[in-house]
């Protein structure tokens, strides 16, 4: 659906070059929600705006169905940006007008006639559930509220991508979820792929299929959400997951548990699967001669399915809790043995 290939935005300014997005390869399929994370810098605001040519790429090619992005004159980049819908941190509403009237305007440039344009507006006020809001203007809105036009506003031309540049950013957490919980909503009903660049793991984790891990403008770790939660691989990576498996006190806590659970072998495991991990523990027990003792777990429910970690300690003779280790690495679950404190 979306194919990027070898993108490259370099700004040039009065001090220096800045490469922004460097020979940045991606393939996005149709209908799916894909992450793309990475911290301050890293070049995900560029991407974005290189994607709907908001901001013009140095290098490279995107293809959208299979139509090159890049290759367009002015005049036909209009008419594919209609396929294009995009919402913002700052929502980038018309303040002087209503919430019909800001979901009207891209109706209103595209020509489509009052009555036709009546009808969709209140299609799409119904949609994103700001039913009898239509008079309100943004100024007495909340920030929930003002985000639910700006995706009104950007499904209005019935595009088949949604990009959001850090749509949930200024936003409270519990505002954040039910802007997230929309945006999988009109995923699955309008079969939309979107595309949204975040800082936040929560972000990926609630909602994104797949997910691209980005660094100095490049992408530097990419896969199903559920594997990278699984396989970290970049330190940076691990870093995200952190965000959302990490205990702010677990480097203590480790180090309280070294500390005392000296005798056999504190293991953390990785396990996709509500029940996974209690299967195993209870199959390890019976299997062989070793006490396993739960220090601290954590699970986290993904778009794709339950990710958990757990800490636990296998204790007993030591043959028998090498034997009982080597055997739970062979099943689905990931083992770490001694993790880092
Ligand atoms: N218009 C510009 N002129 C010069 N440099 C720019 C411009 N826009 C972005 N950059 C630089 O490009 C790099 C990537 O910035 P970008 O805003 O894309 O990162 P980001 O990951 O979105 O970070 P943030 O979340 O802080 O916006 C940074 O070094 C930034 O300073």
């Amino acid at each position: 659906m979306i194919s990027i290939k070898d993108l490259t935005k370099v700004f040039k300014t009065k001090d220096q070059d800045v490469l922004a997005v460097d020979k940045l390869n991606l393939s996005i399929d149709k209908g799916e929600i894909y992450g793309v994370i990475g911290y301050s810098g890293a070049g995900k605001s560029t991407f974005i705006r290189l994607l709907n040519r908001l901001e013009e790429p140095t290098s490279g090619e995107i293809e959208l169905n299979d139509q090159n992005l890049t290759g367009l004159s002015k005049s036909k980049l209009r008419v594919a940006r209609q396929e294009i819908g995009m919402i913002f941190q700052h929502f980038n509403l018309l303040w002087s007008r209503t919430v019909f009237d800001n979901i009207a305007f891209p109706l209103e440039i595209a020509g489509v006639p009052k009555q036709k344009r009546e009808s969709r507006v209140n299609e799409l006020i119904d949609l994103v559930g700001l039913s009898g809001r239509g008079k309100s203007y943004p100024s007495q809105l909340s920030g929930g509220q003002k985000q639910r036009v700006g995706i009104a506003r950007a499904l209005a031309n019935n595009p088949k991508v949604l990009l959001c540049d850090e749509a949930t950013s200024a936003l409270d957490p519990e505002t954040t979820d039910s802007i997230l919980d929309l945006l999988v909503d009109i995923n699955e009903k309008l079969g939309l792929t979107i595309v949204l660049i975040t800082h936040e793991m929560h972000v990926i984790r609630k909602i994104c299929h797949r997910v691209a891990v980005m660094e100095s403008g490049k992408v530097v770790e990419s896969g199903d959400v559920l594997d990278v939660f699984l396989h970290p691989k970049e330190k940076v990576t691990k870093r995200f997951v952190d965000q959302v498996m990490g205990d702010p006190d677990r480097e203590n806590s480790l180090d309280v548990i070294n500390e005392n659970y000296r005798a056999g072998e504190v293991i953390q495991l990785h396990f996709v699967g509500e029940n996974t991990n209690q299967a195993l523990i209870s199959d390890v027990s019976r299997r062989f001669a070793v006490n396993v003792n739960i220090l601290h777990g954590k699970i986290t429910q993904t778009q794709k399915g339950a990710y958990g970690t757990m800490l636990v300690q296998i204790d007993g003779e030591e043959t028998e809790v090498k034997q009982a280790i080597a055997y739970m690495k062979t099943t689905s679950v990931e083992v770490e043995v001694s993790p880092d404190v």
